[in-house]
């Protein structure tokens, strides 16, 4: 049953002496088995601002006591911020955020505080040794001040769990933080009611146009990762001045703006971005059903697997690199992925990566020839290439047809790809899957739900990536499945 609990009214009572203000049509609902969620007690409208948080009351390495602390060792991004969550925590009732730190679950149920047998192992050894390369050094250098108690481990994941699944961006001075109210909204994808906004002072005459200096509300985590630690030379550079510059430069409050009507009794959603399961497991501990930005991964390295069990390693290899050549790879080379959509549609990328895979070797040859005397492709401006012999001009720029690449080889290769892809979930099929999901509790099997429905929903992606395969091969070689269809009928017969 919802209630408003004790913590609740304690968290209250903590907004009310630390300056926060809400609008009376918010509702806050407790519920042992789902958490909070914020509800309309009555119609509100588009534009309300239905909650107001001091920058200083939000909860950020600047305003931790902690500061020094995080400061001298160089921590920063999500490093500097869970020293600055331990550190409160570790000060009980006397922290100024005990009246927030008690409403905060002691951990998010994300993968990364899943245990070994049920996460990535990787991800968790990662984060571990961030710990040891970063928190025990830390519990050495200042014993007096920190109690190791609350710099565990097990307490780091926790302070990591939360900052994945609540923090926000607040502005540059506090970078990111935990910004109580604010963090009680729950996600819906691509259907927020309510936008979360760092004015600056600029606009804040102005009622009309609201402008997010700081849009996007909860942090990306990769944003937080690349802030890792903060650079010594680059915080030396700043004096104290520029800093109270930076400052002024922004009103001290934060809101939450109604971006839609809402009627009475129905939850009033935040969005955290627009985001597949997988990234919504990964970072919040949830899937959603039906999820249209739902995507499926196919990694490079699968389709080299795939392609070494058709072709030599060399011809891989050169149909590879020439791929690269031609611009058509990301930066990262550790991280090479194609995305398959909702609806099943591979990236071009793939596409054209699968075609040269099957270019013959004559025109192969002049294309690699081509693009040899063209110099770097990549690196040209124009990113201009093509594909001679069959005539075929690749521009990123403009919309190359993805019907030209479908050929009968290449859709083969994606139904291929889409069998070495599924056979990753092991031996259960879809329906298992789907069975089990049925059978499992959203509350008590959080994870097995989660994981389940992440499982489906990447399947059914892969079962719309065959039919996608299929049809545009009938589309592309009406030839052969006519002629398909005749031997069909022949045998009817
Ligand atoms: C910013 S908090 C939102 C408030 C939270 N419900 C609470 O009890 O404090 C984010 C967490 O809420 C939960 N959550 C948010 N949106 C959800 C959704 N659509 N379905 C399931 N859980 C959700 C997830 O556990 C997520 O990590």
């Amino acid at each position: 049953m919802a209630t408003t609990t004790r913590r609740l009214r304690a968290f209250k009572r903590w907004m009310k002496s630390n300056g926060f203000e809400w609008s009376d049509a918010l509702e806050f609902v407790d519920t042992p088995e789902e958490g909070i969620a914020v509800k309309a007690l009555c119609q509100m409208n588009e534009g309300e601002v239905v909650a107001k948080m001091p920058k200083e009351a939000c909860l950020t390495i600047k305003t931790s006591g902690a500061c020094d602390i995080i400061e001298n060792a160089c921590l920063g991004g999500y490093l500097g911020l869970a020293v600055a969550i331990m550190y409160e925590r570790s000060l009980g009732g006397d922290s100024p955020w005990a009246g927030y730190l008690q409403l905060l679950p002691q951990q998010e149920c994300l993968p990364l505080v899943w245990t070994l047998d049920e996460t990535v192992k990787e991800d968790k050894t990662l984060v571990y040794e961030d710990w040891q390369e970063n928190i025990l050094p830390l519990l050495e250098s200042e014993p007096s001040k920190l109690n190791p108690t609350f710099f565990g481990v097990e307490q780091y994941f926790a302070a990591k769990s939360l900052i994945s699944s609540r923090s926000f961006e607040i502005d540059d001075y506090h970078g990111f933080g935990m910004v109580p109210l604010a963090d009680l909204f729950n996600h819906k994808t691509g259907a927020e009611d309510v936008h979360f906004t760092a004015l600056s002072s600029n606009d804040e005459s102005d009622d009309d146009d609201v402008v997010d200096d700081f849009d996007e509300g909860i942090v990306d985590e990769e944003a937080l990762a690349q802030n890792g630690a903060m650079d010594k030379t680059e915080n030396g550079g700043v004096s104290d001045m520029e800093y109270s510059s930076v400052t002024e430069d922004y009103t001290s409050m934060l809101e939450m703006v109604m971006i839609k009507d809402v009627s009475s009794g129905v939850e009033v959603f935040n969005t955290y971005g627009i985001l597949g399961n997988a990234a919504l497991l990964h970072r919040y501990g949830f899937t959603e059903q039906d999820n249209t930005y739902d995507i499926v991964n196919i990694d490079l390295e699968l389709v080299l697997q795939w392609c070494s069990s058709l072709f030599s390693d060399r011809h891989s290899r050169s149909r590879i690199s020439l791929w690269r050549r031609l611009g058509y790879s990301s930066d990262s080379e550790n991280s090479e992925y194609f995305e398959i959509s909702f609806d099943g549609e591979p990236h071009i990328e793939l596409l054209i990566l699968l075609y040269i895979i099957f270019l013959t070797d004559d025109v192969y040859h002049k294309l690699d020839l081509s693009v040899a005397i063209a110099g770097n492709c990549h690196e040209s401006s124009e990113k201009t290439s093509f594909l001679n012999g069959d005539n075929i001009f690749l521009d990123k720029a403009s919309n190359m047809s993805k019907k030209t690449l479908l050929t009968k080889k290449v859709c083969d290769a994606l139904l291929s790809l889409a069998d070495l892809r599924e056979s990753l979930y092991g031996l259960k099929s879809i329906e298992d899957d789907i069975e089990a999901l049925e059978r499992c509790s959203f509350v008590r099997d959080r994870k097995l739900y989660h994981s389940l429905v992440l499982r489906i929903s990447e399947r059914k992606i892969l079962q719309k990536l065959r039919n996608y395969a299929s049809k545009s091969c009938e589309f592309t070689n009406p030839i052969s499945a006519g002629k398909k269809s005749k031997k069909t009928t022949k045998r009817k017969r």
